[in-house]
């Protein structure tokens, strides 16, 4: 690739992530959407879909068989489960793959039919896909053909946990993680759960003990730690808000050994900040439409267990905007190119 703009295609771009890719890389200067599909939605425009996206790359919505393939160096995918990899498994080699969906997240295929109920076309390719959490992983990622992006709840758990694994400065046994999403994390396609009278006006957990991120998270936590048996209590709750994350980690160890390895881990990192002890607590609202990661770590002096929350944008940092800092890293660019101009939207 010799040319100073990539060409970028963005599958799913009629979904919730795909959109958001496309509005965040009108933002970059290396980088140039020149394709953009969908399945229900391809032969209408992108700003028929989403007028909100009128100012940023007007293209044609196409099927993936549309899409000239040779004119591509990069695509996006923004797809959901197993029509992924479907889609993935055709690409012409030359193309380089950012994946937003869980399909290449597994090192273990066996672990990903548990969790997603099928059998992985590319046991092979998921075994040896980069997993996408930029800040640990960033060395790996650089120079990678196929990147798999983390899921919106285990970038804000593990951004939070991963720092405390080796040297571990956390019991390992009573991990408790509540977490809690608005309903874009869910996607734009019709669920009956997501309609506005089942979401507004409440608050309820949902896959409790059964979530297919509890898996996720254990394998990032298993392989930095080198203790298989890590286990976490995982429960996920969907509040009545479009955008936005919180995970309360319930831990045990010191808090300001905890908070210390913390500052250490993200110290050069632009788009995580741990905030001094003793600060409010992260809202949602301070990362809105950003890509940034926002800590806080408070002592419960009573209980002598740690509270640590993370906040993220699931639809930024929890997926499309960590997406384009991987492309920056596997390209070698500056890992804050097209995201650092975004200043959170509050209230
Ligand atoms: N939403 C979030 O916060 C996050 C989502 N993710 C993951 O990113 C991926 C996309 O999520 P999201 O954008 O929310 O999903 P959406 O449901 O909003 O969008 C899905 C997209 O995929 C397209 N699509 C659906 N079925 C097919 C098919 N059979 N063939 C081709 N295209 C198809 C849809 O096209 P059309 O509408 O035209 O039918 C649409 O463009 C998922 O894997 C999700 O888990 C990851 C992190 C966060
Ligand atoms: C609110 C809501 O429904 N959230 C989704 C998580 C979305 C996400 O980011 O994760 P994946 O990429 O793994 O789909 C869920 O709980 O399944």
């Amino acid at each position: 690739m010799t040319q100073s703009v990539l060409k970028a295609a963005i599958l799913g771009a009629s979904g919730y992530t795909g959109a958001e890719t496309v509005r965040l890389l009108r933002n970059h200067p290396k980088v140039e959407v020149v394709a953009a599909t969908g399945n229900a939605l391809a032969g209408k425009r992108l700003s028929e879909i989403f007028p909100h996206l009128s100012g940023a790359y007007d293209l044609d919505v196409v099927t993936s068989d549309d899409v000239r393939w040779d004119e591509v160096d990069v695509a996006f995918g923004c797809l959901p489960h197993g029509t992924s990899q479907d889609l993935i498994e055709t690409l012409p080699s030359h193309v380089k793959v950012v994946d937003l969906s869980a399909d290449y997240r597994f090192r273990d295929a066996k672990a990903y039919s548990a969790a997603y109920g099928r059998e992985h076309l590319a046991p092979e390719r998921t075994a040896n896909a980069v997993y996408g959490l930029s800040e640990l992983y960033a060395e790996k990622i650089a120079g990678a053909d196929l990147v798999a992006c983390p899921g919106c709840y285990p970038t804000a758990v593990l951004l939070v946990l991963l720092p405390l694994m080796n040297p571990l400065v956390i019991d390992t046994d009573t991990i408790i993680i509540d977490a809690k999403s608005g309903a874009s994390g869910a996607g734009r396609g019709l669920k009956e759960g997501n309609l506005f009278c089942e979401v507004t006006e409440g608050v309820h957990a949902y896959g409790v003990g059964t979530h297919r991120h509890t898996p996720e998270i254990e394998q990032e936590l298993r392989l930095m730690s080198g203790d298989n048996s890590v286990e976490v209590t995982f429960t996920p709750h969907l509040i009545p808000m479009a955008r936005g994350e919180m995970v309360t980690c319930h831990l045990r160890g010191d808090a300001d050994a905890i908070h210390a390895a913390l500052v250490q881990a993200y110290k050069s990192q632009p788009f995580v900040s741990v905030l001094p002890l003793g600060s409010p607590p992260p809202d949602t609202r301070h990362v809105r439409g950003t890509n940034e990661c926002r800590i806080g770590v408070f002592p419960d002096r009573a209980s002598g267990r740690v509270i640590v929350f993370g906040v993220i944008d699931n639809l930024v940092k929890g997926s499309s905007g960590q997406a384009i800092q991987n492309l920056n890293l596997m390209m070698g660019w500056d890992q804050a190119l097209g995201l650092d101009v975004l200043l959170p939207l509050f209230p």
